[in-house]
């Protein structure tokens, strides 16, 4: 048996079970709105499940998905060594939003990463502790700034609203999700030219970790055959 995991709600759900429904495979909910049973038809052997989007990750490390669909930018962040861990079947071209990095557009002089990292080292020196960057994304950030070398920052956790935590004065810059940009520009916010940590969307994903029987290998093959991958 395969199980295929997809969101269960939000921004990714509908586009989901279009992006299938468009190569021929209906997936579909059995139960009420508020209940999340799901089915995909006529196809024996694998099972549907309804999950947070932000659970897929997880579940595939866990091997109890053997297929996912979630963001790009959460199997990244969620995962230690992601390609390690599952494989990317198809990007399927929703759900785009970019993780970047934003500082407070009166900073007319940070418009680089080279000026960002200056900007945090007189920050210490002025302030006596280090600039505040606040993000739920920990792992892409410290990873994409430590490759940059930007050094002297430290991280904030904030897991939603993030745009608001530098006029609130506890984060002097954020890294974030964007898609339009508005929340950012109603904040007071631009991004830093070169801070773009990764271009996300939806993807299908493959789990290394779950158990693989030769059916379950016969029924991926005729699956991805369908779905034109
Ligand atoms: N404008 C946007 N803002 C935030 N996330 C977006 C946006 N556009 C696309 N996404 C993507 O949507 C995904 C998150 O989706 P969603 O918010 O539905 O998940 P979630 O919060 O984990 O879900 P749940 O609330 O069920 O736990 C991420 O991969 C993110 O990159
Ligand atoms: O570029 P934009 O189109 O303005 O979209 C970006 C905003 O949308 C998301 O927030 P969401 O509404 O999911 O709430 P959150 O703060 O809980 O993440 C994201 O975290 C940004 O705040």
């Amino acid at each position: 048996m395969i199980r295929l995991g997809v969101p269960s709600k939000g921004r990714l759900m509908e586009k989901t079970f279009d992006w299938f429904g468009q190569r021929g495979l209906t997936l579909r909910r059995t139960g009420s709105d508020r209940d999340y049973a799901a089915e995909v038809a006529g196809v024996a052997g694998l099972e549907l499940n309804l999950v947070s989007a932000g659970e897929v990750p997880r579940a595939l490390a866990d091997g109890r998905l053997h297929l996912g669909v979630t963001g790009s930018d959460l199997v990244r962040e969620k995962l230690a060594g992601w390609e390690q861990v599952v494989r990317e079947l198809a990007p399927m071209g929703f759900g785009g939003a970019d993780l970047v990095i934003a500082v407070p557009k009166l900073w007319v002089d940070v418009e680089t990463l080279d000026d960002l990292d200056a900007a945090a080292a007189a920050f210490r020196r002025t302030h006596g502790h280090r600039l505040r960057i606040a993000t739920k994304y920990h792992r892409l950030v410290r990873e994409f700034l430590r490759d940059e070398g930007v050094a002297d920052y430290q991280l904030i956790d904030s897991q939603g609203a993030t745009e608001g935590t530098v006029k609130a004065e506890t984060a002097e810059a954020i890294a974030d999700i964007t898609s339009t940009g508005e929340t950012l520009r109603a904040n007071g916010l631009k991004v830093l030219p070169g801070g773009l940590i990764h271009s996300s969307q939806a993807t299908l994903f493959k789990s290394r970790r779950a158990e693989w029987s030769d059916a379950d290998r016969a029924l991926l093959q005729e699956l991805t055959a369908r779905l034109g991958l």
